[in-house]
């Protein structure tokens, strides 16, 4: 496992990995993304206090990098069109304890 050179606090795993069944990522310590997709928050960055809306939010991954990266301080309105994916975007923010 190596820390990215580019996105604070993302790890790389070896191809192949799969860590989807590991208590981390079950317990929501770890949350599973390519690196495309980590790159979003980290390039707004937001900063503990902020008001961050999420337009297209389900599964949830940035919503939690956003809390994550806000320290738990601030608001994220994480918005989601189709009802099923709502349930598993309000499922993965619980996960993550934001
Ligand atoms: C590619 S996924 C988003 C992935 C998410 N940002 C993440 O990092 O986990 C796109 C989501 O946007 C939702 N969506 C599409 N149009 C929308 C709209 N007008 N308002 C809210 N959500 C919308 C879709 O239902 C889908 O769940």
């Amino acid at each position: 496992v190596d820390k990215d050179d580019m996105v604070p606090d993302m790890l790389v795993l070896p191809p192949g990995t799969d860590m989807h069944k590991h208590p981390l990522v079950t317990d929501g310590k770890v949350f599973l993304q390519g690196k495309a997709s980590c790159m979003v928050a980290a390039a707004l960055s937001p900063k503990p206090g902020w008001k961050v809306i999420d337009a297209c939010a389900a599964p949830g991954n940035k919503t939690v990098h956003l809390a994550a990266l806000m320290n738990g301080e601030g608001s994220i309105i994480a918005c989601e069109l189709n009802k099923e994916r709502a349930k598993t975007l309000q499922h993965t923010v619980r996960r993550s304890g934001a």
